[in-house]
């Protein structure tokens, strides 16, 4: 198989190169702003829409690392900002203010220009969308989804991206033999499999989940998590996880953000939030579920 070469992602080796990603006071807001919207919101405001001006404040205030190899999890209750926050990261959203330093990047994440982001979609960061239209065309098959991806990173010879497709069919669990079907014709399991396949096709350094269990039923929902999860150890790749559902990022994420009225009100391992919460939100949040 010979698709372009990799870019290298850790060329330094400091002490905390271990970092992936760092990211620090990430904002977001849709509005006109006054100038006093995140001072009038936020947890202890109890809203995200300033009223003064009526601005919503997605995001404020958001600080995260992300480790190699790690799962982080972005928890917290519809509108909370999470989509907002996972979609900054994976470039497809602007954020209003904010840095993300990303190892193998040099400066600003946030500010890289077109050309640099669209490598940076294409080949370094895999988005799996929360709503499968806008991961996926479902006119296209399933094969020329995933390869449109290959493609845009600058495969070109038709035998080595029907090899790829093959692989990356085979490790997403999706028939080989549906590769050449409209998408439209695969069931919601497998159209949210074909967007991971298109996620990971290159090899990405990270992969963002927004909502991946979204329309599907309980059974399939166990059998892509424990999929994703077997790709992504072995795959060794970092990993921002957005949902609702505690069950999810219990299963997927080594650490957890939680988020409320666009802030993130605690952080740490899964095991020690889903254990310990010390935030009466969190601690809501599980017992919620228990
Ligand atoms: N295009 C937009 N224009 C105005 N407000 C928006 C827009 N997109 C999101 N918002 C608002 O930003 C806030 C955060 O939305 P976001 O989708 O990030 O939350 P979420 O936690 O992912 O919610 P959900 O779980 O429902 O997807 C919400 O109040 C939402 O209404």
């Amino acid at each position: 198989m010979s698709g372009p070469a990799r870019v290298e992602r850790f060329p330094d080796s400091e002490a905390d190169d271990d970092v992936v990603l760092r990211a620090r006071g990430i904002e977001k807001q849709y509005g006109s702003s006054c100038g006093d919207c995140v001072e009038l919101t936020g947890d202890d405001a109890g809203t995200n829409q300033c009223p003064t001006c009526g601005t919503i404040v997605a995001v404020a205030d958001a600080d995260l690392e992300l480790h190699r190899g790690e799962v982080l999890g972005i928890v917290g209750e519809s509108g909370s900002g999470k989509s907002s926050l996972a979609e900054i990261l994976a470039l497809e959203l602007e954020a209003t203010a904010g840095t993300v330093d990303y190892a193998g990047f040099e400066g600003n994440l946030l500010e890289a220009d077109y050309q640099q982001r669209h490598r940076l979609r294409h080949e370094e960061i895999g988005l799996v969308h929360q709503h499968i239209r806008n991961g996926l065309t479902l006119s296209f098959t399933g094969g020329g989804n995933v390869a449109e991806k290959l493609l845009a990173a600058g495969w070109r010879h038709y035998g080595d991206v029907r090899e790829r497709l093959t692989e990356l069919f085979e490790a997403t669990e999706v028939p080989v033999d549906r590769m050449d079907d409209p998408t439209s014709t695969y069931s919601g399991g497998m159209q949210r499999r074909v967007q991971i396949a298109k996620a990971i096709a290159n090899g990405p350094g990270l992969i963002v989940l927004d909502e991946p269990t979204t329309g599907l039923d309980v059974s399939v929902q166990a059998r892509v998590l424990d999929m994703f999860r077997e790709i992504q150890r072995e795959e060794d790749v970092s990993t921002i996880v957005v949902s609702h559902d505690l069950g999810v990022i219990r299963l997927l994420a080594d650490r957890t953000l939680v988020m409320r009225h666009g802030r993130i009100v605690e952080s740490g391992l899964t095991d020690r939030i889903l254990e310990d919460p010390h935030h009466e939100y969190t601690q809501t949040l599980i017992n919620s579920i228990l």
